[in-house]
């Protein structure tokens, strides 16, 4: 299985709830702005806890109410790809890189920084300090770190937002390659019916 959500949580006003379980390589998260995919997100994470409920993702029960199961995020091995990427903005993209892999143990690696940067195509980036990074290259250097850190899963918000549509092409073709070639689950919230048509094995509503 690759995922498996069933949880509530309250932010706010807004109550969230998510019941879905998929064995899908990859699992699309959709549905209308402010239906709560980034708070589901979260909650896999371990960022945000639910009042109830359990999380299971690549075989591991991340939360789990009733058997009072509750890993910290860094226990979770998430490789989550935010939004707005998240790199560190005083940091080279090299430096960035090494933070991802510094996460993850050398025995537990599955990819090297050549390779990574081979598959993301961001050999030429390696000494930019990422503050004057395009939004497509921090798209690219966010999941090259989270690579990096070897996540037992991905967890990806909206990859390809505000990318025009050659980079948004590229993109999603490094996605399927990722999916293809690495095969950890992964998780993408989209609002584009075309990326979760070309990207999903399992498309899961919400809202
Ligand atoms: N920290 C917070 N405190 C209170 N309410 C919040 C908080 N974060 C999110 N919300 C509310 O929770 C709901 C779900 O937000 P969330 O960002 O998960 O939705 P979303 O489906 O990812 O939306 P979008 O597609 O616009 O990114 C929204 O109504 C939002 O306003």
């Amino acid at each position: 299985m690759s995922f498996e959500v069933r949880l509530r949580l309250s932010l706010g006003e807004a109550e969230i709830a998510a019941d879905f379980a998929s064995e899908a390589r990859l699992t699309a998260l959709v549905g209308p702005s402010g239906a709560g995919k980034t708070s589901v997100l979260n909650a896999i994470a371990g960022l945000l806890r639910p009042h109830e409920g359990r999380v299971v993702a690549a075989g591991e029960v991340l939360f789990d109410s009733a058997q009072r199961i509750d890993l910290a995020p860094e226990a979770r091995r998430a490789g989550y790809v935010f939004q707005d990427g998240r790199l560190f903005p005083h940091m080279s993209v090299r430096a960035n890189l090494a933070y991802g892999e510094r996460l993850a143990l050398p025995a537990e690696r599955w990819i090297t920084r050549d390779e990574v940067a081979g598959l993301l195509d961001i050999g030429d980036l390696l000494d930019r300090r990422t503050a004057n990074l395009s939004g497509g290259e921090v798209r690219r250097v966010a999941i090259a770190r989270a690579l990096l850190a070897a996540p037992r899963f991905l967890l990806l918000d909206e990859p390809t937002a505000s990318l025009d549509a050659a980079r948004a092409e590229a993109l999603l073709g490094l996605i399927e390659r990722i999916r293809d070639a690495i095969g950890v689950p992964i998780l993408l919230v989209s609002h584009s019916r075309a990326e979760v048509e070309r990207l999903a094995g399992q498309v899961v509503e919400m809202g």
